[in-house]
């Protein structure tokens, strides 16, 4: 699906597990931050971080390397203590009520630390083990593609095996919320659009997922909203769509007049166009809103007939580097420091 559609809201999924700390009538978020600051050192890992997730939703959190993704997103787990600020899952406090959100929480991190003698099948039947429901772990296991490889240990799975191993742990309980951080990093193309097929059948169960990832390609296609965040802070948040939109990037649409004699006047007045630009028999329209459509009809009505149309829209990438005045896709980080805290104040 391409950034300028959008999607149907999904039913809400009950499951026999704890339910929300709802107020009377009142929606819980499925997710809710608040302000969250983090510093390691002289690194503000996160400068007052918030986001809302509603129910039903995969929210993406877009970033550079070192942005502060996995700063947020394990924090929303309780694996990380904030200096200040406040996180909830479905109304519940990570670390005060670890205990009710263990069921309806499923957690996959970008370092999990397993079993490594274990097998496929032993870790996913000893994660269903974790919890009073869940998915059928032979099921689970053919879905994420690992059925030839059941019977193999962990330590002899290959990165990409580990990753989707480590995608079925976190969707064995059957969550209510996934956490899903860097879901793809490691696997070829194909691996990567059968998890986002995945995804996106969690969607349709009415699970809600916070996705982080800095592929734009990923969040474009997966994301209802996405938190673009740099240097610890969110700088929008918005649906990929609106996000472009709001950077007021243009939308460009090129064709080749076959009439010599094409004169620009024929677009005069549509309103969806901004400027156009005639090379030779090469035409450039930059415009907003349905640019397509509009031009392609304005130039039906004058009579002129064009070929080779193609229209060129502006990506997340664009917005980003908009937004923030750095490319996604540039190699740099925004690391700045080597400190590193032990486990136990992270
Ligand atoms: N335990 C830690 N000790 C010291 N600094 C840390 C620690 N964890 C994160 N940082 C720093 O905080 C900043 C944010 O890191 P974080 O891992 O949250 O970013 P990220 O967006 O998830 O990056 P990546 O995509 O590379 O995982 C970085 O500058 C990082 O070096």
């Amino acid at each position: 699906m391409t950034a300028g559609t959008r999607r149907r809201k999904c039913p809400t999924r009950t499951v026999g597990a704890p339910q929300p700390n709802e107020e009377q009538g009142a929606a819980v978020l499925a997710i809710e931050v608040r302000d969250l600051h983090k510093r390691y050192g002289d690194t503000v890992a996160l400068d007052d971080v918030s986001l809302s997730v509603n129910e039903g939703e995969i929210f993406g959190v877009l970033g550079r390397n070192g942005a502060g993704k996995t700063t947020t997103v394990e924090t929303i787990a309780g694996l990380r203590l904030p200096d200040r600020g406040t996180a909830r899952v479905l109304g519940l406090d990570p670390r005060r009520d670890r205990a009710r959100l263990r069921p309806v929480l499923g957690v996959q991190l970008q370092d999990t630390a397993l079993h490594t003698a274990l097998t496929v099948r032993e870790l996913v039947r000893l994660y269903r083990s974790f919890y009073p429901e869940g998915a059928d772990p032979d099921e689970l296991i053919d879905s994420l593609g690992l059925g030839p490889r059941r019977n193999v240990r962990f330590e002899q799975l290959s990165g990409g095996q580990q990753q989707r191993l480590s995608i079925a742990l976190a969707l064995v309980g059957n969550p209510r919320v996934a956490l899903l951080d860097e879901l793809t990093t490691g696997l070829d193309p194909e691996a990567r659009r059968a998890i986002w097929s995945l995804v996106e059948g969690l969607r349709d169960t009415g699970v809600t997922v916070l996705l982080v990832s800095h592929l734009m390609e990923e969040v474009e296609r997966l994301c209802d909203r996405v938190a673009l965040i740099d240097h610890g802070r969110v700088v929008a948040t918005d649906s990929p769509a609106g996000l472009i939109e709001r950077a007021g990037l243009d939308q460009r649409v090129r064709f080749r007049a076959s009439d010599d004699a094409f004169g620009t006047a024929v677009l005069d007045g549509v309103p969806e166009v901004i400027s156009v630009e005639a090379r030779g028999d090469q035409v450039t329209v930059t415009g907003t809103g349905n640019l397509l459509q509009a031009v392609s009809a304005a130039l039906v009505h004058g009579g002129v007939v064009v070929t080779e149309t193609r229209l060129e829209r502006a990506t997340l990438d664009d917005a980003f580097l908009a937004l923030t005045g750095r490319s996604l896709t540039d190699e740099t980080t925004d690391e700045t420091t080597d400190e590193t805290d032990t486990e136990d104040d992270r």
